[in-house]
């Protein structure tokens, strides 16, 4: 992917995003060792912790170094509001140690990192500064610090997402799935890793970055490189292809742990509609995205509940990964999702539908046609 017209974003945007996964490893280590409690409750009531900062921070700082911070559009999850209250001083504390502590790693990853310490200003000024709100014209970053924050405090899954819209398309998206077993065999186990025996050292290698660029035709998937052994270890990425199934009966779709974010009976109805015997493959985050695009289910739907707006960070990067492995990507109406029009996806047709194939594609389609208006939704 070389020749890419966003060969460097490409490269910048991975390298960034490995160094992200590594902090969050570790400071999920640290939160389920109860080493420090730095859960926080957002507006919403979803959980925010030092993580969804200081990979948000991380990412902002370097992206700035990389294309210059003068007209650098930057879209992300978090706001530096709960950060910035009187009450967490303690917790912007340990946001600013663990973003010094991942920058000084950066010649690991063959980037360049800041030549002093960042205060916690200039920290706060990285997070803050992440506040476009996109559109359809020019360039944006769209940053998923964490995806999936409850699968992070719950020690189960979750990805750091980072994608690049240019006039209102995805251009590059880069996924990092740091709990995400390199085999699809181990899959199901590390979907309910148990708090208490993570990490464990005897199962196969954990943890991927996946990135593709728009047209490549190829998307690839790379070891989470180990911060001693760095870039000097052999370059491990290799293609990743949608799955080959198209029988629904052979099939597995994947969708939210929380009835919260979806909607589990709607689901049901559909996957027995159009055949399909496996139950779900509930997974928390974007890593859903990664298990179609790597072939290891066939079927992603999403139906959020009462006029809850999707946000472009949670699937502009997995979208695009999905559709370059060879697979399907569009609204419950068939139509492709709009990333050109802000934070939101506006326009989304009832829900989304991910898929290997075409044929698995137009069954689930009909199916939400046929079964919509009895629905609930
Ligand atoms: N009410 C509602 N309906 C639908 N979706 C919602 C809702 N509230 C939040 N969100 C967004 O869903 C993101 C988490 O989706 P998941 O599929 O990972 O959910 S789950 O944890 O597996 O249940 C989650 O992403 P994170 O905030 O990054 O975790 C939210 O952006
Ligand atoms: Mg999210």
């Amino acid at each position: 992917m070389e020749n890419n017209k966003y060969a460097k974003e490409l490269d910048v945007g991975v390298k960034v995003v490995q160094m992200a996964s590594s902090l969050c490893k570790t400071v999920q280590k640290a939160l389920l060792s109860g080493t420090f409690n730095q859960v926080k409750s957002k507006n919403d009531d979803s959980p925010v912790t030092v993580a969804d900062w200081s990979v948000q921070a991380t990412v902002s700082w370097m992206l700035c170094k990389y294309f210059g911070s003068q007209r650098l559009s930057i879209i992300a999850e978090e706001d530096v509001q709960a950060l910035s209250e009187p009450d967490s001083v303690g917790l912007l504390e340990l946001v600013v140690n663990t973003v010094n502590e991942t920058l000084a790693k950066a010649p690991t990853y063959g980037l360049n990192g800041p030549s002093e310490a960042l205060r916690a200003p200039q920290v706060l000024e990285a997070i803050g500064r992440c506040n476009s709100s996109g559109g359809p014209v020019g360039k944006h970053w769209v940053l998923d610090p964490v995806d999936g924050t409850l699968g992070f405090v719950r020690g189960d899954q979750y990805a750091v997402a980072l994608a690049l819209i240019d006039d209102g398309k995805v251009v590059i998206g880069v996924l990092g799935c740091p709990n995400y077993p390199l085999e699809k065999e181990s899959l199901n186990y590390h979907n309910n890793i148990d708090r208490h025996t993570f990490p464990s050292t005897n199962m196969s290698e954990v943890g991927c970055v996946i990135y593709t660029s728009k047209g490549s035709g190829e998307a690839w998937m790379q070891p989470l490189i180990n911060g001693n052994e760095g870039l000097q270890g052999p370059n491990r990425a290799k293609l990743i292809k949608v799955s080959s199934i198209d029988d629904p009966a052979l099939a597995t779709f994947c969708e939210s742990v929380e009835e919260a974010n979806t909607n589990h009976s709607f689901t049901a109805g559909l996957a027995n509609g159009v055949g399909l015997r496996n139950k779900p493959l509930r997974v928390h985050s974007m890593v859903k995205y990664a298990a179609i695009a790597r072939g290891d289910a066939e079927i992603y739907m999403k139906f959020a509940r009462g006029g809850y707006k999707e946000k472009i960070w949670d699937h502009a990067a997995g979208v695009l990964i999905v559709q370059e492995a060879g697979g399907v990507v569009t609204d419950a109406g068939g139509r492709p999702l709009n990333f050109s029009r802000g934070i939101f996806l506006e326009g989304l047709d009832r829900g989304i539908i991910a898929c290997s194939g075409v044929k698995i594609h137009e069954k689930i389609i009909g199916a939400v046609y046929a079964s919509w208006d009895s629905s609930n939704l």
